[in-house]
């Protein structure tokens, strides 16, 4: 592995914006993530790397609050909300299929799991609404999710995660089962993101190309889980 990839060095000027400590994450008997020390810092592009397995997905999920870790904290701080923290899970192949128009997916970011609920505020409608114009999706909007294409499905995908992340944005493997157009142009409304709208972007990644042209720091976890 190339040593420029192991770049953990930290901005002094950054203020830090979740904090690991000393956490331990995992599953039954099984700990993956074990006594680990990170801090997310506001304006970071984060990528992290490393081989199947070695718990990269695990920690995202600690980071996104969806699994607690058994010891230590992760603490938010700069005024972190949870809430203006979004997530993009890797797709499921049960989500592949879900039956909604597209315009229901996103709001339904509003609605945690409750998928039915018809009736969102103006100020939701507006925001989703930009999220998908934000993700150059707006002419998805009354489309089936099911039948888009693999590229328009993660584009509809990020726009509901976005819906949430007013400041922290986490990525599991965006583009995973994209053609290389699909997912440059994926990679592009990242960096916007990331430039453009202040937000800080933490994400998973097979792809080292991209994580070397895009990222400002790199995490290798297969240093960590020796
Ligand atoms: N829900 C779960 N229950 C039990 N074990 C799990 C669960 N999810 C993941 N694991 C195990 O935790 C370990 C780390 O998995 P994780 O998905 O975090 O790895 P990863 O680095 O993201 O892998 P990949 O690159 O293949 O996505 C693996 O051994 C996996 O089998």
């Amino acid at each position: 592995m190339n040593n420029n990839l192991n770049t953990n060095s930290i901005s002094q000027t950054k203020s830090p914006l979740l904090k690991c400590s000393n956490i331990t994450l995992g599953y039954g008997s099984k700990n993956i993530v074990n006594n680990f020390n990170y801090t997310i810092h506001s304006g970071d592009y984060l990528s992290i790397i490393g081989r199947n397995g070695c718990g990269k997905t695990t920690f995202l999920r600690g980071l996104a609050g969806v699994l607690h870790p058994r010891a230590g904290k992760i603490e938010l701080s700069s005024g972190l909300k949870r809430n203006q923290i979004g997530y993009l899970p890797q797709i499921t192949v049960t989500q592949k299929d879900f039956p909604a128009s597209v315009e229901e997916i996103v709001l339904s970011a509003f609605q945690g799991k409750n998928l039915l609920l018809p009736f969102y505020g103006k100020a939701l409608r507006k925001r989703a609404d930009e999220c998908l114009e934000l993700t150059h999706a707006t002419n998805l909007r009354k489309e089936s999710f099911r039948e888009l294409s693999g590229g328009q499905k993660q584009r509809v995908l990020l726009a509901r995660a976005l819906c949430a992340a007013e400041r922290l944005l986490l990525l599991d493997e965006p583009v995973t089962g994209l053609d290389p157009e699909s997912s440059q142009n994926m990679y592009n409304i990242i960096k916007d993101l990331h430039e453009n709208k202040n937000m800080t972007i933490v994400m998973v990644t097979h792809d080292i190309d991209a994580a070397r042209n895009n990222s400002t720091r790199i995490l290798n976890f297969n240093e960590i889980m020796q």
